[in-house]
C-alpha cells in the first residue's frame, strides 16, 4: 500500500485578480477550493493515474471536514485524526506574479501523535509512505524521522519531500527519495541561487549522508536526477504555465506510479517530469493522456 502523509494539510483558496493593487480593494475573476498539502496532493495525483493510497494525517474544523469530504467523493482513501481547531487556509494569488501565503496549524497533541504512530506501526515489508509538507510549529524538527522510527518493517520506502530542518532531520532516516526544488536544496547549506552543476555537488552530499535518490526540481529549467553512481539532467518540455500549485507533488506523484511498475529510476524521473509539467500546464491536477503526451518531450543526459 502507498501511504501519505500530510501533518499540515490545508484548503487552498485559488483565486486570480486581473489587475492586483496592493492596499486597494481588489476583485477576483476566478477562484477555487482545493483540499491541498503535499501528502494529499501526491494522493490526489496517483487517484488520477488509478493508484490507491490511504491518505493520512491531522485534520479539524470546517475545513478538515472540506478535505475529507472532497478526498472521500474522489474515491482517495483517508484515515485522518482529527485534532481541534480548524485546518489551515493557503491563499494561492494569481496575478502578474503568483503569491502564496500559507498559514499555520492547529494544535497537535500527544494523544493525536500517539494515535499516529499507532497507524505508522501497521505498515508492512513493500509499502511506500511519503512524508510531505512543512511540519506544524507544535511539533519538533526532527518528527519526520521520530515516526519512520515507529516502522517496524526496514523494507518500507520513504519518500520526504519538505523543506529546511525538517528536511535536514530527516536525512538520518534514509529516505528512499528526497525532492527538493533548487531553493530548498540551496537552503539545506546556507546558500542561495546555485547552478545546476553546484546543485550536482551539493546533491551528492546528501547521498553520501543515506539518501538513496534526490530529484532536485528547477521549475522551467529542468530538473536533477542524483543516485550514488550517476547523476542525469532531465529537461521539461515547454508550454503555457496555468498552475504551479501541485507541480512539484505531482513530480513525485508521477515518480511513485512509473516506479512502482517499470522498477527503471530513469523511467520515474521522466515520467515524474512529464507529469509535473502536465500539472504546470492544466488548470487542475495532470491526467495520464497529457501525462504520455508530454513524456516524448523530457529528454534526459547524463552528467
Ligand atoms: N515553467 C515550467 N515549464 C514546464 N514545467 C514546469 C514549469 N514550472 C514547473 N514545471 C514542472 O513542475 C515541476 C516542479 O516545479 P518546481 O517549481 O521545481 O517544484 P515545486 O513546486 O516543488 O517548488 C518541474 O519539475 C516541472 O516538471
Ligand atoms: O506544507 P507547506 O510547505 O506549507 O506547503 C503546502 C502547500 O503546498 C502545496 O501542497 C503545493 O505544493 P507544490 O506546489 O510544491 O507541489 C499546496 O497544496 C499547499 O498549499
Amino acid at each position: 500500500m502507498i501511504y501519505t502523509l500530510t501533518l499540515n494539510p490545508s484548503v487552498d483558496y485559488i483565486v486570480t485578480v486581473d489587475q492586483f493593487a496592493a492596499g486597494k480593494t481588489n476583485r477576483t475573476s476566478a477562484e477555487m477550493k482545493n483540499p491541498g498539502g503535499k501528502g494529499i496532493n501526491v494522493s490526489r495525483v496517483l487517484n488520477h493515474l488509478n493508484i490507491k493510497t490511504k491518505a493520512l494525517g491531522f485534520i479539524g474544523g470546517f475545513t478538515g471536514e472540506f478535505i475529507e469530504k472532497s478526498l472521500q467523493n474522489e474515491g482517495v482513501e483517508t484515515n485522518f485524526i482529527k485534532v481541534d481547531g480548524d485546518t489551515r487556509i493557503n491563499i494561492k494569488l494569481r496575478a502578474d506574479a503568483e503569491t502564496e501565503i500559507n498559514g499555520r496549524s492547529p494544535k497537535i497533541g500527544q494523544k493525536h501523535l500517539d494515535q499516529l504512530k499507532k497507524q505508522l506501526r501497521q505498515l508492512k515489508s513493500g509499502d511506500i509512505l511519503v512524508l510531505a509538507g512543512s511540519v506544524p510549529d507544535c511539533l519538533p524538527a526532527t518528527i519526520y524521522r521520530e515516526l519512520v522510527q515507529e516502522i517496524d518493517s526496514n523494507e518500507v520506502k520513504i519518500i520526504v519531500d519538505t523543506s529546511g530542518q525538517p528536511l535536514i532531520e530527516s536525512l538520518s532516516a534514509s529516505p528512499f527519495l528526497i525532492k527538493p526544488n533548487h531553493h530548498e536544496l540551496a537552503d539545506v547549506f546556507g546558500v542561495s541561487n546555485i547552478s545546476v552543476n553546484e546543485a550536482a555537488t551539493l546533491g551528492k552530499k546528501l547521498i553520501d549522508k543515506g539518501v538513496d535518490n534526490i530529484i532536485v526540481s528547477m521549475a522551467g529549467e529542468g530538473a536533477l536526477f542524483i543516485h550514488r553512481d550517476k547523476t542525469i539532467l532531465g529537461s521539461v518540455p515547454k508550454g503555457d504555465v496555468k498552475n504551479s500549485v501541485g507541480a512539484g507533488d505531482s513530480v513525485v506523484a508521477g515518480f511513485i506510479a512509473s516506479y512502482i511498475y517499470s522498477d527503471s529510476l530513469e523511467e520515474a524521473f521522466r515520467y515524474g517530469l512529464a507529469a509535473g509539467s502536465a500539472t504546470a500546464f492544466s488548470e487542475g491536477f495532470c491526467q495520464k493522456e497529457l501525462i504520455n503526451k508530454l513524456m516524448k518531450e523530457v529528454s534526459i543526459t547524463n552528467l
